[in-house]
């Protein structure tokens, strides 16, 4: 099995960057963790970051035609705004689940919808980091 996590805009600050809403983890901690996990399964993972959308796009392109059998997909604060990367989610024939370290629904109205949440095979949101851990096992325990 062939998982790829992607990660948007200003998830490489995770650790620093309001530490009381996103933890104190580093990215790096979290890949760790995916990557601990995906070889528990003798899966192969990708973990990629990237605060820019048109790379994110070309990523979700790229998964398709590399043959990836899911996405988990943390999108930052392109999850409120991006109609381009939700028709990235629609145009491919990779499952992706959406995930969010905080509780987008908890916080401000802007952050209450997602635009991409309808293409997914689903939302986890809230959990913390371990809302990573959950979705890659969704994929690899299925
Ligand atoms: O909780 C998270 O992981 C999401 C991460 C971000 O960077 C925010 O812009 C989103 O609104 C929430």
């Amino acid at each position: 099995m062939n998982l790829l996590v992607l990660n948007g805009p200003n998830l490489n600050r995770l650790g620093k960057r309001e530490p009381e809403i996103y933890g104190s983890e580093t990215l790096e901690d979290v890949k760790n963790k995916c990557v601990t996990l995906a070889a528990q399964f003798n899966a192969n993972l990708e973990f990629k970051q990237s605060n820019h959308e048109g790379e994110l796009i070309d990523w979700l392109h790229e998964a398709e035609d590399s043959g990836v059998d899911g996405i988990v997909f943390n999108p930052g604060a392109y999850t409120h705004t991006s109609i381009a990367l939700r028709d990235a989610i629609a145009a491919i024939n990779v499952p992706v689940i959406e995930v969010h370290i905080s509780n987008i629904h908890k916080r401000e109205e802007f952050r209450h919808e997602s635009k991409l949440a309808a293409e997914c095979v689903g939302q986890i949101t809230g959990l913390g980091t371990f809302g990573y851990e959950l979705a890659l096992r969704k994929f690899l325990q299925q």
